[in-house]
């Protein structure tokens, strides 16, 4: 509903919005939030989970999105300009170009980002293993020296590309390797710069495929072995030891990274499961992917960067800003990330159910979670009502207010759960880390108004057997405390990476083998008000039937001369209705209480009147429980419109105040949603009444039913309705 709003909004809007970049927009998938990519050991797929999904204009996009249509439609555009090598690259699936590129041999495809392809290879002259990385256009085709100044969109790739190499060899210095050097085997290092060379050379050069050699840090990215590692079932002790030991080598390249005691230090801006491998002979961890790194030379710069490991002060749907900044302290973005990557490979790596996540093993599902409560929790009138304002007083602001809407609402549900860690002790806050860790869905399901960010479900809870060994582990070394401070909201509250690893976690090797398991229970989802606002159409909708029925049916039979008095129940109908309007119209109008002091007479009236078929013993007894109890309604009316906050919006003031179309946008959202209860309500009464007065008219003319009741009967009381 949010997101249908959002868009209303942003189609409809004229004023010139900050609108994003990101393709997002116009096809939000789930793995543009998570931005993966994969290789197998054979090749790439380009239509399976191939990296496609990142930033704008991805390569993978085209073949992800058009998929063979598009590689053919390239294919022939490149047989008919003559460009074989690109038509041979195609057809044969992105295989690495050795023709262009002799000095390696053996090359295997290890992963594909959005703008490259990597592959491993040896390097002829010096037989040293290396990661190749090669870069293609959005069509799937490698970026050449001479097309960096043909395509627009092909310099502005390379542009943002030769930056990895480039901020790599200043973070590798000598001096900073010296200072630390374990921390600097963790980070991956560029070997040679095969972007700058090609370009600033000369013709020999200009069908090079343009490319930076990286050091091979390792077969596999951390989420794939990690993967393998859960499958060989081993003892839940080895399974603490390993996290334990890739959790140490994270956090040792992000000290070298953000703790450098030089005059710059970096931010990776993009640590995930997917962008860290692990070497395969010694098990370390090595963090890779620089291309988003930012420095503290630059506070103010931004870059793309995954929007679901990103801290809870800045967006997550990728939608308000595709690329974002980083606040100091200059370790607190990368340490929030690593925390996440931690709870990811906490569980059991199942995903298998879930389109887009499938074959992934350590994603952390707490975002997942935030992504739908956060919706949910904005599915409301006061989001509404807030959306309103921020268009009422900044016009052309709509989009960076709707963005902090998003933002303070996620910052809102991140803390209710970590705070319940942080406030409990013993099993309870064991409980509390595991319901953060673990829940894929909530308890309960009191009315979801979400947008999916992806497809398929989550596969319900499930709490993998090490995670019990690991939770303990944890608490018995102080290393949840840390946890939480890595994960808090607020940025200056998150621990060095050094402080980190200063974790007695560190310090011991032995595990007990067996975790105590405690009972858990996942969060309750936050309750939509569009939800409850749904249920309540049902109700109205069955209303609405019922007076149908009583009324005209009433009617139709009263005045079919059967003598059936149904004019009394369409009476008192119509006015229990009257009477109960109000709270309805208190919904979509701050003027409910007018509209109490109007109908709650008129209610009263008919029931009152329909009170005039009782046998007079009982008519004053219900006449006055009937006054009571619309006293006491009108108390409680009183009262919930006083103490309630929620729901009161004046959408015909605001529409009369501005008349910008974005205003106008958002009426044709939100008015018909108003004026739907409105008439319903307003309507429904006045029926009731006219049917009443019609019943009444027929039984009192001439030769009419009431000319055929015997004295004594009820309707002998009719003559008193008469006047009612
Ligand atoms: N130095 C390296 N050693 C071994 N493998 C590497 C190395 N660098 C990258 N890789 C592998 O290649 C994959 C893709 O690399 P990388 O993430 O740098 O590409 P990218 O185009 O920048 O991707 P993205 O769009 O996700 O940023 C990585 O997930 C990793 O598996």
């Amino acid at each position: 509903m949010i997101w249908f709003f959002l868009l209303t909004v942003k189609a409809a809007s004229s004023a010139p919005l900050d609108a994003p970049k990101h393709k997002v927009f116009e096809q939000y998938e789930f793995l543009e939030i998570l931005q993966v990519g994969e290789a197998t050991e054979e090749g790439l797929h380009p239509h399976g989970r191939t990296g496609s999904h990142r930033r704008t204009g991805s390569a993978g996009e085209a073949g992800q999105r058009d998929g063979w249509l598009q590689v053919y439609d390239h294919a022939v555009k490149a047989m008919a300009f003559g460009r074989w090598n690109h038509f041979l690259q195609l057809v044969s699936e992105k295989a690495f170009p050795s023709g262009h590129l002799p000095d390696f041999e053996d090359p295997k495809a290890l992963g594909a980002g959005s703008f490259a392809i990597t592959y491993k290879a040896t390097y002829k002259p010096t037989g040293q293993v290396v990661a190749v990385k090669v870069f293609k256009d959005s069509a799937g085709l490698w970026i050449t020296a001479s097309d960096y100044g043909k395509y627009e969109n092909n310099a502005r790739i390379i542009n943002m590309s030769r930056t990895e190499c480039v901020n790599l060899q200043e973070i590798q210095q000598p001096q900073s390797q010296s200072k630390d050097p374990t921390g600097s085997s963790h980070v991956t290092k560029c070997i040679y710069d095969g972007i700058t060379i090609p370009l600033q050379g000369g013709e020999e050069f200009e069908n090079v495929p343009l490319h930076i050699v990286l050091e091979f840090g390792g077969t596999d990215d951390l989420d794939k072995w990690w993967g393998k590692q859960l499958k060989l079932k081993k003892a839940n002790s080895d399974y603490v030891k390993l996290m334990k030991k890739a959790t140490k080598g994270m956090l040792e390249g992000l000290r070298f990274l953000s703790e450098s005691p030089g005059d710059v230090q970096w931010v990776h801006h993009d640590l995930k499961p997917q962008n860290m491998v692990v070497n395969d002979q010694t098990a370390e961890v090595v963090v890779v992917d620089m291309g988003t790194a930012l420095s503290t030379k630059n506070e103010t710069a931004k870059s793309a960067c995954t929007p679901f490991f990103r801290p809870p002060s800045f967006d997550h749907y990728g939608v308000f800003e595709s690329e974002v900044g980083f606040h100091p302290p200059v370790w607190s973005y990368d340490i929030y990330s690593a925390a996440l990557s931690i709870f990811g490979m906490s569980l059991d790596g199942d995903f298998s159910s879930v389109k887009g996540l499938d074959g992934l093993s350590a994603i952390p599902v707490y975002p997942l979670m935030l992504y739908v409560s956060v919706q949910n929790s904005l599915a409301s009138m006061s989001a509404l009502k807030q959306i309103q304002k921020c268009v009422g007083q900044r016009p052309n602001k709509l989009w960076s207010c709707t963005e902090k809407l998003f933002r303070d609402a996620w910052i809102q549900e991140h803390d209710k759960g970590i705070k319940k860690i942080q406030e409990s002790s013993g099993d309870a806050r064991k409980a509390a880390l595991a319901a953060v860790v673990n829940c894929r869905r909530w308890k309960g399901n009191p009315g979801e108004f979400i947008l999916q960010p992806f497809p398929g479900e989550l596969p319900p809870t499930h709490t993998a057997d090490f995670f019990w060994t690991l939770a303990d582990d944890w608490m018995a070394t102080g290393f949840d405390e840390l946890l939480v401070k890595m994960v808090s909201s607020n940025p200056q509250e998150r621990p060095r990476p050094s402080e980190v690893l200063e974790s007695n976690w560190f310090k011991t090797d032995s595990v007990t083998e067996q975790g105590k398991p405690v009972e858990y229970t996942c969060p309750e989802m936050p309750v939509a008000d569009f939800a409850v606002l749904s249920s309540m159409f049902t109700v109205v909708h069955v209303f609405s039937c019922l007076t149908c029925c009583v009324c005209y049916g009433g009617t139709c039979l009263t005045a079919s001369r059967l003598a059936v008095e149904a004019w009394k129940w369409s009476m008192a109908w119509g006015g229990l209705l009257m009477l109960l309007s109000p709270f309805v119209a208190r919904m979509t109008t701050d003027l409910a209480i007018l509209w109490m002091i109007l109908m709650m007479p008129c209610g009263l009236a008919l029931m009152v009147g329909a009170c005039k078929s009782l046998p007079a013993d009982k008519e004053t007894k219900v006449k006055s429980i009937l006054v009571a109890s619309a006293v006491l309604l009108d108390l409680l009316f009183v009262i919930v419109t006083r103490y309630s906050t929620q729901i009161v919006m004046d959408l015909a003031l605001v529409i009369t105040k501005h008349s910008n179309v974005v205003i106008q946008a958002l009426s044709l959202v939100a008015v018909p949603f108003a004026m739907y209860f409105m008439w319903i309500f307003t309507l429904l009464p006045i029926l009731a009444l006219l049917c009443g007065c019609i019943s009444l008219a027929s039984l009192n003319a001439p030769g009419g039913p009431r000319e055929m009741t015997q004295p004594g009967m009820p309707g002998t009381e009719l003559r008193g309705m008469g006047r009612v």
